[in-house]
């Protein structure tokens, strides 16, 4: 008979039902951050963080991770210097996490797992008229990456914590205001960069990424209130919202500079 050839199946993931691999990615995230090959950049400027927390909007659960959402329509909270040529303006920051304290970040350092990992997600307003713009283009985002580790309570993030049950199912939103993330971020100058992916549909390859070397430390519960999430809407079988964190990627042809000796 006829021989059909069949295109091989791509291989889904099992929560995104996207292709685990992009066809033809070169510069996918997360990946590992190994220390040693990673080179200091002496050009590097200081990542100048100013946010208003008056631009905090609301919460919500978007199926995937619960966001936090900021008025993005003018430059009151941004970030410039770092390894950025201009200033890009905060969109939401959100958290991926582990169903056990084992795992859960996205990116690792020397293959070590945190058990969550915080993404503040900026956009190039400078370049482009839109968020959903700048998401297609190869400057278009910059995400700063921050570790969680299991230690003491995070006062600022208790604020966030207090209002998940409101948040449970996907779809759900409630208005949230005067958050300033910057009490997220760990004082410590030190960061690694390089450029990758957005770790979630459509994973496209705008993002400069910024990974705080300090993580913050939050106590279990504030990591067990992370799990309480439900990645189904009101209605639905219940599945918690765990585990929400892509497989690594490979570097490829790509170094990471890191701001500190
Ligand atoms: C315009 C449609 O595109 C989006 O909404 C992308 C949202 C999106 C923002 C950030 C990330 S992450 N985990 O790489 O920081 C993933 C997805
Ligand atoms: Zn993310």
């Amino acid at each position: 008979g006829v021989q059909r050839n069949e295109a091989p199946k791509a291989v889904l993931h099992p929560l995104w039902q996207s292709p685990l691999t992009i066809p033809g990615g070169t510069r996918q995230s997360p990946i590992n951050i190994q220390w040693r090959d990673s080179v200091y950049d002496p050009f590097l400027k200081p990542l100048k963080i100013s946010y208003d927390p008056t631009t905090c909007l609301h919460i919500w659960n978007n199926g995937y991770s619960f966001l936090v959402e900021f008025d993005d329509s003018t430059d009151k909270s941004i970030i410039v210097g770092g390894p950025l040529e201009n200033q890009y303006r905060l969109k939401q920051f959100h958290f991926h996490w582990g169903a056990i304290n084992d795992w859960g970040s996205e990116h690792t350092v020397d293959s070590k797992f945190y058990p969550a990992e915080l993404h503040l997600v900026h956009w190039n307003a400078v370049d482009y008229p839109s968020f959903e713009d700048a998401v297609m283009e190869g400057n278009g985002l910059a995400v700063i990456g921050v570790f969680l580790k299991l230690g003491a309570r995070h006062e600022g993030l208790q604020t966030l914590v207090d209002a998940l049950p409101a948040v449970r199912h996907k779809d759900t939103v409630i208005e949230f205001d005067e958050f300033d993330p910057s009490c997220l971020i760990p004082s410590c100058p030190d960061y690694w960069t390089y450029a990758g992916s957005l770790t979630t549909p459509p994973l496209t390859e705008s993002v400069t990424w910024i990974i705080k070397k300090k993580p913050i430390e939050v106590d279990e519960d504030q990591l067990e209130a992370f799990r309480t999430l439900l990645f189904t809407s009101d209605g639905e079988e219940e599945r918690r919202m765990v585990d929400n964190f892509r497989p690594l990627q490979p570097l490829m042809n790509r170094t990471v500079r890191s701001s500190f000796q």
